[in-house]
């Protein structure tokens, strides 16, 4: 099956002359969940704004379910890939909840019974019902979030990018983002995350791109990335404590890069029984 993301050779290179991405290939099936990792300034904003029309190649093609994204509006892709912003602030501007959560179903004409439909889906998805008629800006940081996570899910794109999603959400908040993300992938739907947050990448356990320098270095699983230390040293990339943790412990017969606290403790359980 064709992928319903294409990268072929993709260069950008901004007005001022940066070379921001310097011949980048990627392919993302259906339904596949993705997640982009790298440092600061490594390209990872500016390959997924390609994805919804935001960028558009200086040279090379990004293909969207079958869409060449030099030639569709920005319009057109956002009904395909819905991008989640890293700050909830740079897509909120209505009033209240509940306008918010209508206002991309409005911009694709939908018919108002079906956007009260779509809008009363994601109120019970995310919890919504005692905060329609409030201000997103008298919400905290984490709920404004959700408001925007609901607001683009009510669009059903088949590709939701979520840019650094975890960013400002407590702990409660991140397990509720992974379990969403879980869904969201059981439900058929790509999913591309950009993420600074390990933990994340660990408890999700699915494939992960790193880029550095405007290229992709790797293309593969959490551990076998997290147990490169060439690929560690070329992105900065920093494993998650646990991982660290259980690397020091293999001299004593502990499996390698354990994700998860689970993990560990199914190593040492099998150990000492
Ligand atoms: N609008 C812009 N104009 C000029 N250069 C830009 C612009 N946006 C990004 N860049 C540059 O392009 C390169 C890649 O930036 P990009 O934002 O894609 O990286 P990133 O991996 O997403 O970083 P971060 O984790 O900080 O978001 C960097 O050198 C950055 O300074």
């Amino acid at each position: 099956m064709e992928p319903i993301i294409k990268v072929e050779n993709l260069v950008h290179v901004y007005p001022g002359g940066v070379k921001a991405l310097k011949g980048v290939n990627l392919a993302v099936r259906q339904g596949e969940v993705v997640a982009i990792l790298g440092q600061n300034g490594s390209g990872k904003t500016t390959l997924v704004k390609h994805f919804n029309g935001l960028l558009r190649p200086t040279s090379g093609n990004v293909w969207v379910k079958g869409m060449n994204t030099r030639e569709v509006s920005i319009a057109r892709l956002s009904r395909v890939v819905g991008y989640v912003f890293q700050n909830p602030n740079h897509q909120t501007f209505l009033p209240t909840v509940r306008d918010e959560l209508s206002f991309g179903c409005r911009n694709l004409k939908l018919p108002e019974q079906e956007i009260k439909q779509r809008v009363k889906e994601v109120v019970i998805r995310f919890n919504l019902k005692d905060k329609l008629e409030d201000n997103p800006y008298d919400l905290n940081l984490s709920m404004r979030k959700t408001v925007a996570i609901a607001s683009i899910l009510a669009m059903r794109p088949a590709i939701i990018v979520l840019d650094e999603p975890t960013t400002g959400q407590d702990y409660a908040g991140c397990q509720q983002l992974l379990k969403f993300i879980c869904e969201l992938e059981k439900e058929g739907h790509t999913v591309v995350i950009i993420t600074h947050d390990m933990m994340l990448v660990g408890e999700l356990n699915k494939r992960v791109v790193v880029m550095s320098n405007g290229e992709i270095i790797a293309d593969s699983l959490p551990r076998e990335v997290f147990k490169d230390d060439s690929i560690l040293q070329r992105s900065g990339l920093l494993p998650p404590q646990i991982t660290e943790l259980s690397r020091k412990l293999v001299p004593y017969g502990i499996i390698d890069t354990a994700l998860t606290i689970l993990d560990l403790y199914a190593s040492i359980k099998e150990k000492v029984m």
